[in-house]
């Protein structure tokens, strides 16, 4: 387990230096950058809180539970303040970069089944700490994991994280817009349509079926963690980008049987994170090492990859 850092880190824009660009979202643009008192290369995220659906205090909580929470499969931030109409949210630089971008830029027909178990077995690490201290993390998806240059993986963006024991209007209205689209469970049918040829033939009713069950509002039904599983089946096709692992050779059987069980429509049927990392897929995972050699090496730095991705878009 990771120690939280001692080190205080300072609020004052002045005390940082932007660098380039390294990733951009929704509402925020995050940047790596050097925090001068400590000469430390550290991510910065900057949001736009005009373009912001969250209150600023909503948002300040988050950052409040990224900063106390302690994994080492969850990114930890090291600070934030606001500076005129963005928030800063001060965090170590991971310059892998996230999943997503990796895969948009390296690897656009996903990975190959142990790079994804590895990856997989470690955001589930995660999770099963985040349900186990009562948060839900509400926004797993490959543009949330994140890769160090020895490989480690991080779980990020706790922008949309829902404590399970909120109560009334904060949970209430969290369940009504947070999440991205696609992989919250509110949007399942997009990502329906983007993976109709895929080969889970037996999932794809209960995926139809779960758009219907949405129409009623049935949250406080199920326990609301299982919401993280049923993202985590959909980040698993993602990176295998909707197609089997090696799906040239026989189809893996074990990963197929893996996301099934996230993607089951009724929530109280889906496996907790716990139970989820005894199955048989994740003993495919290998060392963060042969992470890091398998999707890491030759790779341009983060920066200049950013670069060229948005020159494609
Ligand atoms: N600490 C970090 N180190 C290195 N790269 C990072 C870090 N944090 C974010 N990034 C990069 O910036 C990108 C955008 O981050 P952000 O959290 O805004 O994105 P997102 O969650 O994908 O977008 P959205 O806010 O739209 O959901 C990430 O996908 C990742 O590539």
């Amino acid at each position: 387990m990771e120690h939280v850092s001692e080190k205080k880190f300072p609020v004052d824009p002045k005390d940082y230096k932007l660098y380039e660009e390294i990733g951009d979202g929704v509402s925020a643009t995050v940047y790596r950058a050097l925090c001068i008192p400590y000469n430390e290369v550290v991510a910065i995220k900057v949001l736009d809180l005009e373009k912001c659906n969250n209150d600023l205090d909503g948002i300040r909580r988050e950052v409040k539970t990224m900063s106390l929470i302690n994994h080492p499969n969850l990114l930890h931030a090291h600070c934030s303040f606001t500076s005129d109409t963005s928030l800063w949210v001060v965090m170590p630089y991971f310059s892998g970069g996230s999943c997503l971008h990796i895969m948009k830029y390296a690897h656009p027909e996903g990975f190959e089944e142990p790079v994804i178990a590895t990856l997989l077995r470690e955001v589930l690490k995660a999770l099963v700490y985040l349900h186990g201290q009562g948060h839900i993390h509400r926004d797993v998806k490959a543009g949330n994991i994140l890769i160090d240059a020895n490989g480690d993986v991080k779980l990020a963006d706790f922008g949309v994280s829902a404590c399970m024991f909120d109560s009334g209007d904060r949970q209430r209205s969290r369940n009504t817009f947070v999440g991205t689209p696609c992989w919250s469970i509110t949007y399942p049918f997009l990502f329906f349509l983007q993976i109709s040829y895929f080969y889970l033939n037996d999932v794809i009713w209960s995926l139809y079926w779960y758009v219907e069950d949405i129409l009623g509002s049935f949250w406080d039904l199920f326990p609301p963690s299982r919401a993280d599983i049923w993202s985590f089946g959909i980040t698993a096709l993602e990176l295998a980008h909707g197609h089997a692992p090696f799906s040239k050779h026989p189809p893996m059987k074990s990963f197929k049987e893996m996301v099934a069980a996230c993607l089951v429509k009724d929530p109280k049927k889906r496996p907790s994170s716990e139970k989820l990392l005894k199955h048989n897929f994740f003993k495919n995972g290998r060392t963060n090492e042969y992470l890091a050699r398998m999707i890491l090496d030759g790779l341009a730095p983060l920066g200049e990859r950013f670069r060229e991705l948005k020159v494609i878009v």
